[in-house]
């Protein structure tokens, strides 16, 4: 994740609001983010001298939080040694006093430089000591950063995988990972500026005791002297995360174009359709709006430095002139002016890279903030855990005027379309299902609910009576292997791409063969380079790639190993070709005459011959359900009746239209046909 200043990818001017031409083409409309809520939300924005400074123990109580669950030992290394080296400066400091009170005393100058021997060697000792503790918290902090990284990045990352999946999909929600992402980074920044900060602090301390002891004056002059640059600092930040957030959609937009240029997946259809340079153009329309966004957050960081160095200016001038004042006059002494001059320098130094180093680390803790946030709003939107135990051997599920709308998923006129409406349908346990329609007609929507991944808005789905909704989650999912449309292709090898179907136990190499000898995917294996150790991604080494057909075949082969009561599958041979189709239609027969529940939706509509129970949706509602024979025999008219005429027909006149030689005997067997539709 990169920060608005790294980015290298976004859109149109800051504030054009229609979004630029690249924008409304490629996603629909404008990307930037209106910050305007964050100001409510966020009272960090409101970034102030007061706030920075009231909210620091808070953010280091909070970066040290981190870092004890990290490494407690460096930890402790750190901060030992930051302390020592303040000490160390502190000392320093009054012997250098001592040695300049010693030198330009009055007396023979061989007297005087033997008086300032043992201050010497006091400024000696402590830089050694000094060097030695800044070399012990810089290797702590090494090793402490990634570690800090990891433990943030783990933090979110174990509560995301547990939200609703409706939470993955929402807009708001992926915000907040962009934001996340880079707080992970930021917490591991966190210590570093927390180290500094401790190690500004105490020298600063240092520097303002010396300076209150030799002259009361000094010390606000000295705080003066860097009020303009702290001003600077803070409102620089403040306009960096402001920009951050307002651009983040935008960028992982940009991300994705040149993402989506350089993975294998899209890679043929980039050549043969020659998308890679209109791709490119628009990426780079897309980087030029946002190099606009960062030439205009240079431009004000110029300024708002310009203003703060000649406030400086002014204000070191002020404290030079009442020095010479307090000589002149004196009440000050020439040696003690000297050790004012040093102290004013040490902590004019320490004080800027203190509040330099405080707002580094407050506007990183915006970003932990988000991912703290992240957290919070991961935890609300978690799956529940707990509920009453799913019947062990359920006997009917039953979806009752079931209605559900996909969140945020309304039309133009700002109505929200129900996906499912009002659908009642029975689901008998041990028998072959099928669920049929059209495109859109809610299938996919339908299993969703049943497995648990959404909730239904209305209605209720009930396992032997019991609403499912009271049901504990993890048991419920527990009953589902799914193969869905568009299951995942797993980057690893061929063994883990089925065994990954159930991970809570050790992975049994026998059932893996005998998900794959199942699946029809044995033959698949054999024939890769390195059998099942193959690496199933272009793009690594050693990696493979297999057909679509051969994926769904691992795919089948994953959800059986997954030995689930319910199987779910979507489309399961969309990509296989005729022998391989026959073959698991056959295999899904044998599971359910075993006793297992068969989900199955397919636009194949012969292929639901043997299914105990069709269920015909369309349009999100429920229009016929029975047996083959009675959708087809009975009724007149009816949706299964015409889709199966449609495709039986077509099949029918691509009989007709196939050359003699190749034309099937008059009496093929009802099997192939039944294939064919
Ligand atoms: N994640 C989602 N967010 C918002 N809307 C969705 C989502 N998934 C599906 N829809 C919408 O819900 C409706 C039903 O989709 P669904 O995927 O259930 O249909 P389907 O019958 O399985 O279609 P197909 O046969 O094409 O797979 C469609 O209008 C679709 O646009």
């Amino acid at each position: 994740m990169s920060r608005p200043a790294e980015n290298t990818s976004t859109t149109v001017g800051a504030g054009t609001e229609e979004g630029s031409p690249s924008e409304r083409l490629l996603f629909g409309g404008p990307l930037l983010h209106d910050t305007g809520w964050n100001k409510h939300e966020r009272a960090y924005l409101e970034m102030s001298l007061w706030a920075m400074a009231s909210s620091l123990p808070r953010l280091v109580a909070s970066t040290v939080r981190l870092a004890w669950r990290a490494d407690r030992r460096a930890l402790w290394a750190v901060g030992c040694a930051e302390v020592l080296h303040g000490v160390t400066q502190a000392i320093g400091l009054v012997a250098v006093n001592e040695v300049l009170g010693a030198v330009l005393a009055t007396g023979p100058i061989a007297d005087r430089l033997h008086a300032a021997v043992p201050a010497l060697i006091w400024v000696a000792v402590t830089s050694l000591v000094g060097a030695l503790a800044m070399s012990a918290s810089t290797a702590g902090t090494g090793r402490l950063e990634p570690k800090v990284e990891r433990v943030a990045t783990e933090m979110y990352l174990e509560r995301v995988i547990r939200v609703e999946l409706e939470a993955i999909e929402d807009e708001d929600f992926h915000r907040l990972l962009d934001s996340a992402q880079y707080g992970a980074a930021g917490a591991r920044r966190m210590i570093r500026y927390c180290t500094a900060v401790v190690g500004a602090l105490v020298s600063f301390a240092a520097a303002a005791g010396v300076l209150t002891v030799l002259h009361p004056a000094l010390l606000p002059l000295l705080l003066l002297m860097t009020l303009p640059r702290s001003w600077a600092a803070l409102r620089n930040s403040r306009t960096r995360y402001e920009s951050f957030q307002r651009w983040a959609q935008h960028a992982r937009a940009g991300r994705l174009l040149s993402q989506t240029l350089i993975r294998t997946d899209p890679a043929p259809e980039i050549r043969v359709h020659d998308v890679g340079p209109f791709l490119l153009g628009h990426f780079r329309s897309m980087s030029e709006s946002s190099e606009g966004e960062q030439t205009r957050l240079a431009r004000s960081a110029a300024k708002t430095r310009l203003i703060a160095s000649a406030l400086t200016g002014i204000a070191t001038l002020v404290t030079y002139l009442a020095l010479g004042g307090l000589l002149l006059t004196g009440v000050m002494a020439l040696s003690v002016a000297g050790t004012a001059v040093l102290a004013t320098r040490s902590g004019a130094a320490s004080l800027t890279t203190l509040i330099l180093q405080v707002n580094s680390l407050y506007e990183e803790a915006c970003y932990v903030m988000d991912l703290e946030r992240l957290c919070v709003e991961a935890h609300k939107r978690a799956i529940p855990v707990g509920g009453l135990p799913v019947p062990d051997q359920p006997r009917l599920i039953r979806f009752e005027d079931v209605t559900f709308t996909y969140p945020g998923d309304s039309g133009d006129s700002g109505t929200r379309r129900p996906a499912l409406s009002g659908v009642t349908l029975d689901i008998p346990m041990g028998k072959i299902v099928a669920l049929v329609g059209e495109n859109g007609s809610g299938k996919t929507t339908l299993v969703k609910l049943l497995a648990g991944l959404y909730q239904p808005g209305e209605g209720a789905i009930r396992w032997d009576g019991q609403d499912a909704g009271a049901l504990d989650r993890a048991d419920l999912f527990s009953r589902f292997a799914m193969v869905s449309q568009d299951f995942h292709r797993w980057p690893l090898t061929a063994r883990m791409n089925i065994a990954i179907g159930r991970t809570d136990g050790p992975l049994e190499e026998e059932r893996v063969e005998a998900a794959a000898r199942y699946a029809g995917a044995r033959k698949v294996v054999e024939e890769m380079p390195r059998g099942w150790d193959t690496l199933l991604s272009r793009g690594y080494k050693g990696g493979h790639q297999i057909s679509g057909g051969q994926w769904q075949k691992l795919g089948l082969a994953r959800a059986h190993y997954r030995d689930a009561q319910i199987l779910i599958v979507d489309e399961p041979t969309s990509a296989l070709d005729a022998r391989a189709e026959l073959e698991v239609f056959e295999q899904i027969r044998q599971l359910a005459q075993a006793g297992q529940t068969v989900l199955l939706i397919t636009h194949r509509l012969a292929s639901v011959r043997d299914a105990d129970l069709i269920h015909v949706l369309e349009k999100g509602r429920l229009r016929e359900s029975g047996t083959f024979e009675e959708l087809t025999d009975n009724p007149p008219v009816g949706i299964f009746r015409d889709l199966y005429e449609m495709q039986r027909r077509q099949f029918v006149d691509e009989q007709a239209a196939a050359l003699p030689g190749q034309r099937k005997p008059a009496d093929a067997d009802a099997t192939e046909t039944s294939r064919e539709l």
